[in-house]
């Protein structure tokens, strides 16, 4: 198999002097983002670590285009996004990004092969569903429904949802926040197998330190700002992650 190698030349996402300030004025102040410095080479697995409210979620919010900086700069390959209106924001995020969250958000009344089509019907140059389900492992249930489902092939379903627009960026907060290690697994190896196929540059959220050893980056928050970048010199495979 053919694998994309990630291009350190060309970031897909750059941020310089990030900030998001929350409250102010008679409510405490949070600084969820305290002037971020970040490039993210194209085509990385990037895992993003750090303690409860140290500004992971927002700034994946923010460079996923669902929130807006307070001030600072974020800009996905030559497009600035802090300087996009809300309607600019979501055709980016149509035609861009792909969200897996923690939980999996499927519509209970249709299969997996239906959950997917409600992507795949609007995107532009789409997979077929039957395709984006069998790189997550799942040929043999596209015609089951969420409940038939364990979660971990919920969460690989709402992978393929979110792939099979090939996005250019895959953002994930927490995707195994709510699987074990074994189920968890299957999730990272349909990850890691996006990533390596199509070089689609995707972010991981995770509480689950032992996930650092599959990525390129890794990438460590504290208090709104970054406080560590680590290159892996080797990388684990999906299929060895426990935690
Ligand atoms: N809508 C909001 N209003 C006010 N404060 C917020 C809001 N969203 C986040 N915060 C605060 O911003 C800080 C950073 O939150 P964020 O969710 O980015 O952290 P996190 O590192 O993703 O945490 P976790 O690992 O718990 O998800 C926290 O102190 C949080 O309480």
């Amino acid at each position: 198999m053919m694998q994309v190698a990630p291009d350190a030349d060309r970031p897909v996402f750059r941020t310089r002097g990030l900030t998001k300030v929350y409250g102010g004025g008679d409510m405490a102040e949070v600084r969820a983002l305290d002037g971020v410095d970040l490039d993210l080479p194209e085509g990385e697995m990037v895992v993003l670590l750090g303690p409860s409210g140290s500004g992971k979620s927002t700034l994946l919010n923010i460079i996923g285009g669902l929130d807006h900086a307070t001030s600072g700069q974020a800009w996905f390959r030559d497009a600035e996004l802090t300087a996009m209106t809300d309607r600019q924001l979501t055709r980016y995020r149509r035609d861009h990004v792909g969200f897996v969250f923690q939980f999996y958000n499927l519509v209970a009344s249709l299969t997996a092969r239906e959950n997917v089509a409600l992507v795949t019907d609007v995107a532009e140059n789409p997979m077929d569903p039957d395709e984006a389900l069998g790189l997550v492992g799942l040929s043999g249930r596209m015609d089951h429904f969420p409940a038939q489902m364990s979660g971990g092939e919920q969460q690989r379903v709402a992978i393929a949802r979110a792939i099979a627009k090939r996005p250019g960026v895959l953002l994930c907060d927490e995707p195994t926040g709510a699987l074990d290690s074994k189920t968890g697994t299957a999730v990272l190896a349909a990850l890691e197998e996006v990533n390596n196929r199509f070089g689609t540059t995707t972010l991981v959220i995770t509480h689950n330190a032992g996930i650092r050893k599959m990525a390129h980056r890794v990438i460590r928050f504290h208090d709104g700002r970054v406080a560590e970048i680590i290159e892996n010199e080797t990388r684990l495979p999906a299929s060895e992650i426990v935690w």
